[in-house]
């Protein structure tokens, strides 16, 4: 059965009268990759200081492996590892003198390191020097501390902040596959849709201290999107698909745009167009992405 790793029940969370977090509820799945998504002060720091036990919720019921956070903090993390501020690093050593600290401190046999440098894809550059690697690289290592002694929970705030585009991918790639290559769970805030969109399997948005959408990223994304066809009887076909109810808009390249279609939908309107001799050279289609699915919620709760 998979279980959730992570359970907020109603939680809130108030600073003398500030209150920051309100009936916060979301799940976190087992071997999934889950992206908490949320603008500046949303409150996504304040959800994982409650989560490691680093604050106490003032209302609400915060579960970590199907147990009370409190009875599972601290001997439980072992299962837990988390990168919540910018590592310390020990530049003047390489990754593995730098690994054999946690190593030995977490009384694991040496080839743990062996183990998490190849996780993390770092083995290549195991006895260079910390202070040559890119922040990607010091990213990755930070990493493959926290995944010595194979904890089932991985919690990281904003891991991508200040890495350059090749650094962003490495992550990505990392970060996406580790339930697969490390066995964990991976709960990863962010404040970049297009990252989160790339990792996550299931995502959750915060936003003034509310969660405002919680689903699987196929779902939030939905099934439908634009299809946009280039013809050149612009306004013959707008009526004919209009006529069939479909939305209909043309953009400043003169094309037409098709909105809110299913991949279904789209094979219906190719039909209705060659069957009112409506001719088109080019018709693509585009899913929603994450972004537009957030403005859209943002937009929507700002106005409430
Ligand atoms: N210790 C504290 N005392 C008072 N207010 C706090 C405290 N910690 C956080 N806050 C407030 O709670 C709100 C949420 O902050 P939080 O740091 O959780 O947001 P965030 O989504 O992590 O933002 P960022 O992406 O900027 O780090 C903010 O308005 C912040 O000012």
């Amino acid at each position: 059965m998979n279980m959730n790793v992570i359970e907020f029940n109603q939680v809130s969370k108030s600073f003398q009268y500030h209150k920051v977090l309100s009936d916060v509820t979301f799940s976190v799945a087992q071997n999934s990759v889950f992206g908490f998504l949320g603008n500046n002060g949303a409150g996504k720091s304040t959800v994982i200081k409650l989560m490691l036990g680093m604050l106490n919720p003032s209302h609400g019921e915060i579960r970590l492996f199907n147990q009370p956070v409190k009875q599972v903090l601290p001997a439980g993390f072992v299962n837990i590892g988390c990168i919540v501020d910018t590592p310390v690093l020990y530049e003047n050593l390489t990754a593995s003198e730098f690994l054999s600290f946690s190593q030995r401190l977490k009384n694991l046999p040496r080839k743990e390191i062996e183990r998490v440098l190849e996780v993390v894809d770092l083995s290549a550059y195991k006895k260079q020097s910390i202070s040559g690697y890119s922040l990607g690289m010091k990213q990755r290592l930070a990493i493959a501390n926290t995944l010595l002694g194979s904890p089932k929970l991985l919690i990281l705030d904003e891991p991508t902040n200040g890495l350059d585009p090749q650094g962003m991918q490495d992550m990505r790639e990392l970060l996406k596959y580790l339930p697969e290559r490390a066995g964990c769970t991976v709960f990863v805030s962010s404040h970049l849709l297009s990252e989160i969109e790339r990792i996550a399997s299931h995502i959750a948005v915060i936003h003034g201290g509310e969660i405002v959408k919680q689903d699987s990223l196929d779902n939030l994304k939905g099934t439908s999107g634009e299809l946009r066809i280039s013809c050149l009887a612009l306004s013959k076909a707008n009526v004919v698909l209009s006529n069939a109810n479909f939305h209909c808009s043309s953009d400043q390249d003169g094309d037409l745009l098709v909105s809110k279609v299913t991949r279904e939908e789209c094979a219906q309107v190719h039909h209705l167009l060659s069957k009112n001799k409506v001719d088109f050279w080019q018709s693509s289609f585009c899913q929603q992405s994450l972004e537009n699915v957030f403005m859209k919620v943002s937009h929507q709760k700002a106005a409430s």
